[in-house]
C-alpha cells in the first residue's frame, strides 16, 4: 500500500509489516514491531545501519540489528526474570504519520499502551518515535510524555547497530574523559580513543554529545540530544556464539553505539512533562 510518493507498507516473508522508503533522498525500512528501523542508506552513500545476515524477523522476537528501542528499562531489570531491554522492542507500534518534505521524510509511530503489560509499566504515559530521514543524516527522536499526576522514572536507549568492514581497524573517538562501568566494574575513566580487541560492553556516563567512529569505509558520526550516557558494545568471539540471530563471525562487521538515558542519567518525568531522547547518525 502506498502511503506517500516514497513510502509504502509491505510484509516480509515471516509476516511482519514494515514501512519501506524508496526516495531520491535515501532508502530506509522501519518495522512496526518495535518501531525498529533496520535500513538507512543516504543517496549515493554506503548503508549506515547493520542487520545480521541470520535475522529471520519473527513475531515477538527482537530483531538483531537496526535500532532496537530499549524501553522502559535498559539492560537487565532488577527483577532478572523480566525481559532484557524492556518491552517496546517486541511490541507492535502504530504508524501515525508520514510526511514528505523537500529535503526530508518524517515518519512517526507510537506505542499503544494497551500493547504493554501493566505488570511492566503501570503508568499513564505516551511513547512516540519520529524518524527524520534525509540524504545527509538519520535522526531518531524518542519522546516520553507523562500524562499522569505522579512522577515517573525510566531508563532507555536507541541501540544503534552500525557497520564496519573490519572491527579490528575501527576506533571510536570522543569518549575520552568520560567515566564508564563495564561488566559491573568501575567507574573507570576513558583515557584514549577506543579500539576493539576483546568483548566490549561499556556504559558511559557524562559522555560528550558527539562521537566519531573511524572505519575503513569512512567516518560515522553519532550525535545525541538529552542524553549524557551512552553504551559501546561489541560481543567479540565467545558472546557471538551465544547471541540469538547472530553468526559466529559477525562481530567483525558491526558495533553498537547507543544513545541512552541510564544510571544517573535516567529519565525523571514530573506530571505532564515530556522528554525527547535523540540520536543523529551520518557519514562524516
Ligand atoms: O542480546 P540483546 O538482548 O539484544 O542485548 C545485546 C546487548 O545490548 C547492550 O549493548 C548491552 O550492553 C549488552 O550487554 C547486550 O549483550
Amino acid at each position: 500500500m502506498q502511503l506517500s510518493p516514497s513510502v509504502t507498507i509491505a510484509r516480509c516473508e515471516s509476516g511482519l509489516e514494515y514501512l519501506q522508503v524508496n526516495s531520491p533522498l535515501c532508502q530506509a525500512r522501519i518495522f512496526l514491531q518495535g518501531a525498529q528501523l533496520t535500513e538507512y542508506t543516504p543517496a549515493n552513500q554506503k548503508p549506515l545501519i547493520w542487520v545480521s545476515s541470520e535475522e529471520d524477523y519473527q513475531e515477538g522476537k527482537s530483531i538483531r540489528g537496526g535500532i532496537p528501542i530499549c524501553w522502559p528499562w535498559f539492560g537487565v531489570h532488577q527483577n532478572p526474570e523480566w525481559p532484557i531491554h524492556g518491552v517496546a522492542r517486541v511490541s507492535l507500534w502504530r504508524a501515525e504519520e508520514v510526511k514528505e518534505e523537500q529535503d526530508a521524510i518524517r515518519i512517526s509511530l507510537s506505542l499503544p499502551m494497551a500493547q504493554v503489560d501493566k505488570t511492566y509499566w503501570p503508568h499513564n504515559t505516551k511513547l512516540e518515535v519520529e524518524y527524520v530521514l534525509s540524504d545527509k543524516q538519520l535522526e531518531v527522536r524518542l519522546t516520553n510524555t507523562n500524562l499522569g499526576d505522579s512522577p515517573v522514572q525510566l531508563t532507555q536507549a536507541l541501540h544503534s547497530y552500525l557497520p564496519t568492514p573490519d572491527i579490528t581497524q575501527t576506533s571510536v573517538d570522543g569518549l575520552q574523559g568520560a567515566q564508564y562501568i563495564e561488566f559491573g566494574e568501575g567507574p573507570f575513566e576513558q583515557q584514549e580513543v577506543v579500539h576493539f580487541g576483546r568483548e566490549t560492553d561499556m556504559v558511559y556516563s557524562d559522555a560528550k554529545p558527539l562521537q566519531r567512529i573511524r572505519t575503513p569505509d569512512g567516518t560515522i558520526e553519532v550525535a545525541r540530544e538529552n542524553s549524557r550516557s551512552c553504551v559501546l558494545w561489541n560481543p567479540w568471539v565467545d558472546k557471538s556464539q551465544r547471541l540469538s540471530n547472530f553468526a559466529d563471525d559477525e562481530y567483525h562487521k558491526m558495533l553498537c553505539l547507543e544513545a541512552a538515558n541510564v544510571l544517573d542519567d535516567k529519565v525523571e518525568l514530573a506530571a505532564q512533562q515530556s522528554h525527547t531522547l535523540a540520536t543523529i547518525i551520518r557519514w562524516g
